[in-house]
């Protein structure tokens, strides 16, 4: 799914009412009343009160035509224009001249002069302060009525974004933002959702498809995308009957040091549920042993040495595609080992832990890095990559260009996992806090080694693995819970996350 930027959502706006011949205050009632439906549909004409409280911008607009039909399907609204700006846009002031038209109760106009008005938990805000217009911090006084929205209690919707939220950058200190219950985002979801500093804000919400021109929508590329199951879907090969294993692939894992096994094991095992013809794991010798008791599936590759550590990589496995890092450690003897296999290297790999630690205390061996090599690093791994960032936007174009000037793939791990490949950012719309447990990163390096070795293009196996690593947690969680996850059960239902990808939504139970 697309995510567009502001001046595309502008754009979309203007072209929509162009093409329709129409004034753009159809458009906002259009918007309006989809959110009246909405409330309406919930309400069913309960007597709740509702207070609208409106900006003077277009967000402000929408809501005031949402007031409008609340009030003409006789609810209890009280609404308030919070008078932010002298400048009050022309739709704005159609919509608030229409609804001071069907009723004698006109909008309170709240200033910095005003006494706030008491909000109980008891009541419906309706958050249409700011919307997607936010370029520069609110007065104090509006930034008091956002605090008193979130600390009276009440079910609070935001509609398009709450607010508060920007559009571009991360929230700083003194800054406040709405907390709702629930967003009404228009059209399409917003990159802010998705941000560690604001997705903390958009606890639940939903989109609301207000007609804007499908040709605009669909012809414009984004910088930013949603990647769910229907991106995944496109990209997934299914397999014929006369398939074999050698038609899929064999993946090299490279890693493991004494006392941290487990972490080759995991992402050897990964690869092979993800569907690799063969799986090879090059580990040193201490570990063979351990890796072969606990994988019979995998084969195991050592060095010429009989240390606790990796001391030189140096195989006989023809590998498809390569996994180096988990578990590997960054003792000098390592990095000799790991700068040597680099310069030898001449195809994309997954490149993960320890390796992006070591690569990046010597950034001289980015140069040996084969183009569209996936990084997949943590935030901390980002930082010693990359350097630090001022907010999440910052990280996210610090990234991309990193990941441009190298011609690499970096997959930025957390809660929504974000990858950048050419000045493109792809967000991930699986997973949940159950991952965060030791060892699910090394499973995504095998399911994405797995996915490349299987001839995927580097950007699907990115993609693709991160999606099937958050399913497979999704599905496995109905299971073990958030808290009983482990590293392990996640592999364990990778081939689940796979048929899922063509399950048939569940039928409705009769009534
Ligand atoms: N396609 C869509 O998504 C549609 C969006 N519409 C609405 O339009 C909204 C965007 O409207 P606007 O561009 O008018 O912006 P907003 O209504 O978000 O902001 C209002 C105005 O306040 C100014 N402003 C920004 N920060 C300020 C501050 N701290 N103090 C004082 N003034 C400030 C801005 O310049 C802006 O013109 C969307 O969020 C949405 O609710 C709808 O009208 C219909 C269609
Ligand atoms: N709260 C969360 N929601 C969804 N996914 C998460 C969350 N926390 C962590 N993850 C995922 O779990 C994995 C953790 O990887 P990493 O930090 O490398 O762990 P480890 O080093 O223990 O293997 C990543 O794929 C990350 O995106
Ligand atoms: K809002």
């Amino acid at each position: 799914m697309k995510i567009y930027s502001r001046a595309q959502i502008y754009e979309a706006d203007k072209i929509t009412a162009e093409k329709e011949s129409l004034p753009s205050i159809n458009l906002m009632e259009r918007a309006g009343g989809y959110l009246y439906e909405w409330v309406h549909e919930r309400l069913q004409g309960g007597k709740v009160p509702i207070k609208v409280f409106c900006g003077i911008g277009n967000n402000g607009g929408d809501g005031m035509v949402l007031a409008r039909y609340l009030v003409e399907n006789n609810y209890n609204v009280t609404t308030y224009v919070v008078n932010y700006n002298t400048k009050r846009v022309p739709d704005f002031l159609e919509a608030y001249d229409r609804l001071k038209s069907v009723t004698k109760n006109w909008p309170i106009v709240l200033t910095e002069e005003s006494v706030l008005p008491e909000i109980s938990p008891q009541d419906i805000v309706i958050d249409a302060i700011f919307g997607i217009g936010l370029n520069r911090a609110p007065q104090d006084w509006v930034k008091k009525l956002f605090s008193a929205i979130n600390a009276s209690n009440a079910y609070v919707l935001s509609v398009d974004i709450p607010s508060g939220m920007y559009m571009d950058r991360s929230p700083e200190e003194g800054d406040v933002i709405v907390l709702p219950r629930f967003t009404l985002s228009f059209q399409a979801p917003k990159l802010p959702f998705f941000l560690p500093a604001t997705a903390p804000f958009m606890q639940a919400w939903d989109i609301l498809d207000i007609g804007l021109d499908p040709e605009y929508l669909a012809k414009t590329p984004t910088d930013v995308e949603l990647i769910g199951k229907q991106e995944v879907i496109q990209m997934y090969k299914s397999r014929h009957q006369f398939a074999h294993k050698g038609m899929f692939g064999h993946s090299l894992l490279i890693g493991g040091s004494y006392g941290k096994m487990g972490a080759i094991v995991l992402a050897s095992k990964a690869a092979m549920r993800a569907g690799s013809g063969m799986v090879t794991a090059y580990v040193p010798q201490i570990g063979v042993q351990i890796l072969q008791t606990a994988l019979p599936e995998v084969m195991a590759e050592t060095d010429n040495f009989n240390g606790k550590v990796l001391e030189e990589i140096d195989f006989q496995t023809e590998a498809n595609a390569i996994g180096i890092g988990p578990g590997m450690g960054t003792d000098p003897k390592t990095v000799k080992a790991v700068e040597g296999f680099l310069k030898a290297q001449k195809n994309p790999m997954v490149i993960d832990a320890d390796a992006i630690n070591i690569i990046a205390a010597h950034p001289a061996l980015l140069e040996h890095v084969p183009n569209l090599s996936i990084f997949t690093p943590h935030l901390g791994e980002l930082e010693r990559l990359i350097g630090t960032w001022k907010d999440d936007f910052d990280r996210l174009e610090k990234t991309s260009k990193f990941a441009k000037t190298h011609d690499i793939i970096i997959v930025i791990k957390g809660a929504h996992t974000i990858t950048t490949h050419d000045m493109k950012l792809y967000i991930n719309d699986s997973g949940n806090p159950g991952l965060a447990t030791a060892g699910s990163g090394d499973v995504l390096t095998g399911v994405i080694t797995g996915l490349l070795a299987q001839g995927y293009h580097p950007m699907e196996a990115a993609l693709m693995g991160v999606y099937f690593h958050g399913r497979a947690a999704d599905i496995a969680i109905n299971q073990y819970g958030i808290e009983g996850l482990m590293a392990g059960d996640v592999i364990e239902f990778l081939g689940r996350a796979y048929m899922d990808l063509f399950a048939k939504p569940e039928e409705p139970k009769a009534p």
